[in-house]
């Protein structure tokens, strides 16, 4: 067993963002760039913006406002958001959990839903691309499918925060997969990052659900960030960034119009919950030693 690594006390450790996202994308990372300064001038070190934060959110408009991700340094002209997000990092001191942006891979021209994380110099220290897909169809509610455009990402992640431990990393429609939440936290991540945009019909039933199951599921923190509202879009997202305690009670939960959340992050919080409730030792690995070798398809 990997065992967690802590992470120091910090005043208000985790800013989410919620934001609106409009067509402009400069627009929107100005507006990004304005939040996260907020955040970081409130003592947040680690700060999280929400998925696809630099553009609409619907398949239709991810050619359009996909980016190459170009080895550093990258020119303002072909990747303005990871430039942007690198020297936002660095000017707020702070890591920076990019949220999303739609990613066009220039060798097979294939686009991905990529978060990008920065350190407190602005350097690039881990990328996750949406390992499963947004495909849904539920009759006279909500149809949408990101496979007609996107495609997933072919490993889980993990990111080093060297003052803090591990993170794992994920995006959205990933929340709904605890193995990969359960293999991060095995890793030894003490936070689950979740960017996300869930929308009227899954976010009233699901989202705070999901959220505070995977930070049962594992005993760490989780942390989801949404777009704000905007019922002039294409896409309704469901808002409501939180943050969950290892205990799954939620510390902090936006509405659904702009907004940043903090939380607190400690390691006794992770030690007493699984002190108490021991489930993250009791695991009977012996029975499941691999789930995915039961399946039929
Ligand atoms: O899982 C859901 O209900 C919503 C997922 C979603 O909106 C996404 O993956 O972008």
């Amino acid at each position: 067993m990997i065992s967690y690594r802590g992470v120091q006390k910090v005043h208000r450790a985790i800013a989410c963002i919620i934001k609106l996202s409009g067509a402009d994308k400069m627009a929107n990372l100005a507006n990004a760039r304005n939040k996260v300064l907020e955040a970081a001038r409130a003592g947040a070190s680690l700060i999280v913006l929400p998925e696809c934060f630099n553009s609409p959110y619907g398949t239709q408009y991810f050619p359009k406002y996909a980016e190459t991700l170009l080895p550093s340094p990258p020119t303002q002209d072909q990747s303005p958001s990871y430039h942007a997000l690198s020297a936002l990092a660095a000017e707020a001191k702070a890591y920076l959990v990019g949220g999303s942006i739609p990613e066009l891979e220039p060798t097979t021209k294939k686009y991905y839903n990529t978060s990008l994380v920065f350190s407190p110099t602005g350097a690039l220290i881990g990328t996750h691309r949406k390992t499963h897909l947004f495909d849904i169809d539920i009759p006279g509610k909500i149809r949408f499918k990101e496979s007609e455009v996107l495609t997933p990402g072919e490993k889980l992640t993990t990111v080093e925060l060297p003052e803090y431990g591990t993170i794992g990393l994920a995006i959205c429609y990933d929340i709904r997969f605890p193995e990969a939440a359960m293999i991060a936290a095995r890793r030894g991540a003490f936070l689950l990052v979740y960017p996300g945009a869930f929308n009227l019909t899954t976010g009233p039933l699901h989202w705070s659900l999901l959220g505070r199951a995977r930070a049962n599921d594992n005993q760490v923190y989780v942390a989801m960030c949404s777009p704000a509202r905007d019922m002039s879009a294409t896409y309704h997202a469901w808002g409501h960034s939180l943050v969950a305690n290892p205990s799954a009670e939620l510390l902090t939960e936006a509405g659904e119009s702009e907004e940043i959340v903090y939380a607190e992050l400690n390691s006794e919080s992770i030690e007493n919950t699984r002190k108490g409730i021991p489930i993250y030792t009791q695991r009977r690995f012996d029975l499941y030693p691999d789930v995915s070798a039961g399946r039929d398809n």
